[in-house]
């Protein structure tokens, strides 16, 4: 049987519908290069939630239900007022009904071990959730790269390769690439200002932007990054490296959390 892995969903107008939702690529890159089984996690449902609180024990609920969990990328962004920040322009997407379930959930993960993986917003979602902040407009910030997409080109050229980010050499990312530099593709206009404590950096790109972290204390699998792995991540020996580790990681927390539930039944 596969590990199931919770996918936390993003939250949208869509014609004139309220939709929670995850891009396909994310769901097949965690179905196929984790081998597991994507569970789509709403985002909180206010008139639902309110009755639930407190969240600590939606989050408990959620935690008891998966055996990891993915946090994928979005356009939308981490509401500033989660890092003492207030909008620098209202009109950049944010998604709070994401919010409100991811920030306390990768906490609660961390907590008990179960193995997590952010990409892109998720990433930033975690730095935020373990108390760093975010430059709201990195592109704005002296002496970085503007790490966004260039729009006029197709989604193939978007996601292709933009930039080199050196792999900290006693990293998993080193050890999963055989190699301490490597070229990934940059689809972001946010980016961590300071970084959570406690947290080991994995890879950073040649202006300085932190690239990938991990929470070298939690007992579980755990990794954050700002590109984008999921895709075409067969084509590509880290991308595969780092979803095969997530996929084996929830296969162990599965096995685990199976076979306390079998010793719970017969004894
Ligand atoms: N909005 C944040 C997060 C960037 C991000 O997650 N982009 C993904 C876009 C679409 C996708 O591939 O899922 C930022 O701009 O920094």
């Amino acid at each position: 049987m596969r590990p199931v892995i919770g996918v936390i969903s993003d939250v949208k107008a869509l014609g004139g519908h309220i939709v929670h939702g995850v891009t396909e690529k994310y769901i097949y890159a965690v179905a196929r290069g984790a081998q597991a089984m994507p569970v789509l996690l709403p985002g909180t449902v206010s008139a639902v939630d309110a009755d639930m609180a407190p969240e600590r024990a939606v989050v408990e609920e959620i935690l008891d239900t998966v055996d990891a969990l993915f946090l994928p990328g979005s356009p939308s962004n981490v509401g500033p007022q989660h890092y003492g920040d207030l909008p620098h322009d209202p009109p950049l997407p944010a998604d709070p009904h994401r919010d409100d379930i991811s920030l306390p959930l990768i906490r609660a993960a961390l907590e008990r071990g179960v193995p997590l993986f952010g990409v892109c917003r998720g990433f930033q979602e975690m730095n935020v959730a373990l108390g760093g902040t975010l430059f709201q407009k990195l592109y704005e910030q002296p002496g970085r790269f503007d790490h966004r997409e260039d729009s006029g080109l197709d989604i193939e050229g978007q996601y292709a390769p933009a930039h080199e980010v050196m792999l900290a050499a006693d990293g998993l990312l080193a050890s999963l690439a055989g190699a301490t530099s490597w070229r990934v593709n940059s689809l972001h206009g946010q980016g961590v200002a300071r970084l959570a404590p406690d947290v080991v950096v994995e890879a950073q790109a040649a202006d300085g932007t932190i690239e990938a972290f991990r929470v070298p204390d939690a007992p579980g699998f755990n990794m954050a990054i700002q590109w984008h792995p999921e895709w075409r991540f067969w084509q590509d020996k880290l991308s595969s490296g780092i979803f095969t580790a997530f996929g084996a990681a929830a296969r162990l927390a599965a096995e685990r959390r199976r076979g306390g539930a079998r010793l719970k039944a017969t004894g």
